[in-house]
């Protein structure tokens, strides 16, 4: 017979599979290798912006939680993204991934090109971490219950299909496959044990579903910014 527990990680799962971006157009074109490299460039570029808030939506989660053992969990999430030092982390290795691919760090930590609607998206996930509780704040982060299988996926269409991508800047999507089945482990095993009732639970699922709706939204924006294209094909 199904327990509580196990229904609650039923709804995540379904909501998590269902209504995850890679389903969204812009990322099926991009598994396609129907990307040019001026919209790719686009996606590295505006993803960054994303990517630079992740620890600081970490460190606001982090100050909710109440013992050191979460506390430290969650550390070692900043840490994935900031590194121990200079030249370390999940961050660097973005920046490298834009290398890659043609981009200079300066246009990515200039943040001049990030186009209005992934502001929203990005700021709409930093505020919500910061003014929800921990356990909807953490099950907020369970998109990453499908990240990995993204992140396969994405290494083998950008080695397939763009292969003027240097390999080397792929190194940021082979790090965060463990790091992703870790993390999603971790939080799923916290909102399974903080949802107590009925309404927990339809809390902790809003929160995924809004999550997945900052990542959609986000690539409707990339999908829709041309703008910079003209100047964007073949820097
Ligand atoms: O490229 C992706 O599809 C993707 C998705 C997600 C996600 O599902 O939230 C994250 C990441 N990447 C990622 O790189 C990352 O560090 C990350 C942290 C989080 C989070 O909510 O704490 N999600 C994600």
């Amino acid at each position: 017979m199904s327990t509580p527990r196990t229904r609650l990680e039923e709804r995540l799962r379904a909501v998590a599979q269902e209504r995850y971006h890679d389903r969204h157009p812009f990322n099926v074109r991009m598994h396609a290798g129907e990307l040019t490299p001026a919209e790719l460039r686009r996606w590295i570029l505006n993803r960054f912006h994303y990517q630079r808030h992740i620890p600081v939506k970490d460190a606001l989660i982090t100050a909710k939680l109440d013992t050191s053992r979460l506390r430290r969990m969650w550390l070692r999430r900043i840490q994935d993204h900031d590194g121990a030092t200079d030249g370390e982390g999940g961050i660097e290795r973005w920046l490298r991934l834009g290398e890659a691919a043609g981009l200079d760090r300066d246009r990515l930590l200039s943040g001049d090109e990030v186009v209005p609607g992934v502001r929203l998206a990005v700021d709409g996930y930093v505020n919500f971490c910061r003014l929800r509780g921990p356990l909807e704040a953490v099950a907020a982060s369970l998109t990453e219950l499908s990240a990995p299988g993204i992140m396969l996926t994405r290494i083998d269409a950008f080695e397939r299909y763009y292969p003027w991508i240097e390999r080397a800047g792929l190194a940021y999507f082979r790090n965060r496959v463990g790091q992703g089945r870790r993390d999603s482990t971790e939080a799923l095993d916290l909102v399974l044990t903080w949802a107590r009732t009925p309404e927990d639970e339809d809390r902790a699922v809003a929160a995924l579903a809004f999550k997945c709706d900052v990542l959609w939204s986000l690539l409707d924006a990339v999908d829709h910014a041309d703008t910079k294209d003209g100047q964007g094909e073949g820097t």
